[in-house]
């Protein structure tokens, strides 16, 4: 099986060595990571993230593929999805947690949208991971965003921060978007075969 390279636009080196990791399991996709920091609209998390890899296929002018994280509360309606990263900015984790006080659920879920846009000016497609849980107070090496706040319903108790990151990689929100963009990709022949 031959193996193929693809261009991944982040900005986010834990994304990279997230996605690494879980791709070094034999798939045989190497990735070619150009760290830029692209600008973000407003709008759903599917809005976002078909913005995102257009503008990043415009800039690698080849095919690309890119992605966008949403941690979402259910007693907010799935708020602050895609904008958690300024609310992790301006709140930090006790901030995110004091949020949820006088909502009766703390239920939230990690989103995870993978895009893969082919050439500039085409359409990108997306593939979609979920992992439901609930907000605590931080718990865990602070090493990566808000995985110290966030415990996944299958993790026996454990915020992603203190999980093992081969654990984290295997329940994790990333894991399962990246199972469908590799499944696609397979199809295509963009792995095996020829291009
Ligand atoms: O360049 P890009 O790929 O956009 O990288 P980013 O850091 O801007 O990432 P997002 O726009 O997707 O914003 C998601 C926010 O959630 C954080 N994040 C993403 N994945 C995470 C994970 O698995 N665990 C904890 N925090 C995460 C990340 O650090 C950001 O603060
Ligand atoms: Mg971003």
């Amino acid at each position: 099986m031959s193996v193929k390279s693809l261009v991944f636009v982040t900005g986010n080196a834990e994304k990279l060595r997230e996605v690494r990791e879980i791709l070094a399991d034999g798939t045989p996709l190497e990735l070619e990571s150009r760290a830029l920091d692209l600008p973000e609209i407003q709008g759903s998390t599917q809005e976002v993230a078909m913005e995102k890899c257009r503008r990043a296929a415009e800039i690698v002018g080849g095919p690309c593929i890119t992605e966008d994280t949403a941690l979402c509360f259910e007693a907010l309606n799935g708020l602050p999805g895609p904008y958690i990263k300024f609310f992790l900015k301006g709140l930090g984790h006790e901030g995110l947690n004091k949020m949820l006080d006088g909502f009766e659920t703390r239920k939230a879920w990690a989103l995870c949208t993978f895009a893969f846009c082919e050439r500039p000016g085409a359409e990108p497609i997306l593939f979609e991971g979920r992992t439901n849980g609930r907000i605590v107070h931080p718990r865990g090496p602070p090493k990566f965003g808000w995985d110290p706040v966030f415990e996944p319903d299958e993790g026996e108790g454990k915020t992603y921060a203190e999980l093992e990151p081969a654990v984290k990689n295997k329940i994790s929100h990333r894991y399962r978007a990246l199972a469908k963009l590799r499944v696609f990709l397979h199809e295509r022949q963009t792995i095996s075969g020829q291009q």
